[in-house]
């Protein structure tokens, strides 16, 4: 069988080979952006990131009958070809989730110690209570705020209950935070969705975090609104056009930084973990391998405060400086962004 693998998925190289027993697998790998017809044309499997873009200029004429996302999000992937051509996709839900609410933690707390932003008692609202949403919500109320959350097509399946419209979270939020899928079109749409309208209606001119994908906020009426002091900070992970990604906007935000908010070890390996699992379903492989995530340099993080504890497990300063400093580097950031780990690694000792 013949596996065209993107080479920036970490932990695949020498467990997919001898995966399919006597008969090693063929695998190649080669950069996500390096995807063409003529490559993929003899292919049997694609194991990708969100560099990939998987349609039906790609994959027409080809051999290809299976395509894992080693990612969450898979806007990437056109559904609607891979059904008409009969190609199983799969992505790794959930896989990285931790490691996105790890980066949220750590953004809280910098607002905390660098912009005087008092935590407890501040409301925050949190659109997309899926994997990474709820995970938020639990870190938001650990850190003593009040939490909304807005999820319309849960509200619609499982009644409003818990959830609150989007009226009330832009005039009752100091924060909003969005992971929502990219939804290009119909009653769900994301796209754009934080536009010059939504920007209009804010009342405390809050913060916006974004870490679900560039195209859900409208990079000229972010801006526009950074401007006008409609919002008082923006912390933005994705960004339109990535890797062309606005300098003026880059230059303005509290924290930029390239696309690594989902980048722990831990994800990256339940990410290769999920995607081999399913690889092995489809074809009717044993899956016999381990994979684990690399180990710290020091497991015991000593800190005078738990915030201190959970900064020196990760601090987005580190990434949003090397952005800032060099952003023609955003994907070489990426690609050899030295992963971190989340904080079951780590025993922490406050002094
Ligand atoms: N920056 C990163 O590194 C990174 C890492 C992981 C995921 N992501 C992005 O974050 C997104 C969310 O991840 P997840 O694991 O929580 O996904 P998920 O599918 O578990 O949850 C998404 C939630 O958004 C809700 N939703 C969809 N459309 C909505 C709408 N119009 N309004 C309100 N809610 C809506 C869904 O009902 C769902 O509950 C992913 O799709 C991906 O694009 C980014
Ligand atoms: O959707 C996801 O899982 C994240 O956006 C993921 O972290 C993207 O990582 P990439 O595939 O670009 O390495």
């Amino acid at each position: 069988m013949k596996v065209i693998i993107d080479n920036k998925i970490p932990y695949i190289e020498g467990i997919i080979e001898k995966l399919g027993g006597d008969t090693p697998n063929e695998v190649i790998y080669i950069p996500g952006t390096k995807f063409t017809p003529e490559i993929v044309r003899d292919a049997d499997a694609l194991i990708i990131r969100t560099r990939t873009l998987c349609n039906r200029e790609l994959l027409e004429g080809s051999k290809v009958k299976f395509i894992a996302t080693a990612t969450i999000g898979f806007d990437h992937i056109d559904t609607d070809y891979c059904k008409e051509a009969r190609i199983t996709w799969t992505n790794a839900p959930g896989c990285n989730s931790a490691s996105v609410a790890q980066y949220i933690h750590s953004t809280l707390l910098l607002l905390e110690k660098e912009k005087g932003f008092t935590l407890k008692g501040k409301c925050i609202g949190v659109v997309g209570i899926g994997n990474v949403g709820s995970k938020v919500c639990d870190v938001a109320q650990s850190l003593g705020m009040r939490v909304l959350m807005n999820d319309l097509p849960r509200a619609d399946k499982e009644g409003a209950g818990m959830f609150t419209d989007m009226e009330t979270i832009t005039r009752e939020c100091d924060v909003i935070t969005f992971h929502t899928p990219l939804n290009k079109e119909g009653k769900y749409k994301t796209y754009h969705w934080a536009d010059a309208g939504f920007f209009n209606s804010l009342k405390k001119s809050p913060v916006i975090i974004n870490t679900s994908r560039g195209e859900v906020t409208e990079t000229s009426a972010l801006l526009s609104a950074l401007e006008k002091k409609q919002i008082s900070e923006a912390v933005i992970d994705v960004w339109e056009n990535e890797p062309e990604i606005s300098l003026e906007l880059l230059n303005k935000v509290f924290l930029g930084t390239p696309h690594i908010a989902g980048y722990s070890a831990d994800g990256k390996a339940n990410a290769t973990r999920m995607s081999l699992e399913s690889f092995c379903r489809f074809f009717n492989i044993n899956p016999d391998f381990d994979i684990q995530p690399i180990q710290p340099e020091s497991s015991v993080i000593k800190a005078s405060t738990e915030a201190d504890a959970y900064l020196q497990m990760y601090d987005p300063r580190r990434d949003s400086n090397a952005l800032k400093a060099n952003p023609e580097m955003f994907e070489q950031l990426r690609g050899d962004y030295p992963l971190r780990r989340e904080k079951e690694a780590y025993t922490i000792q406050i002094a």
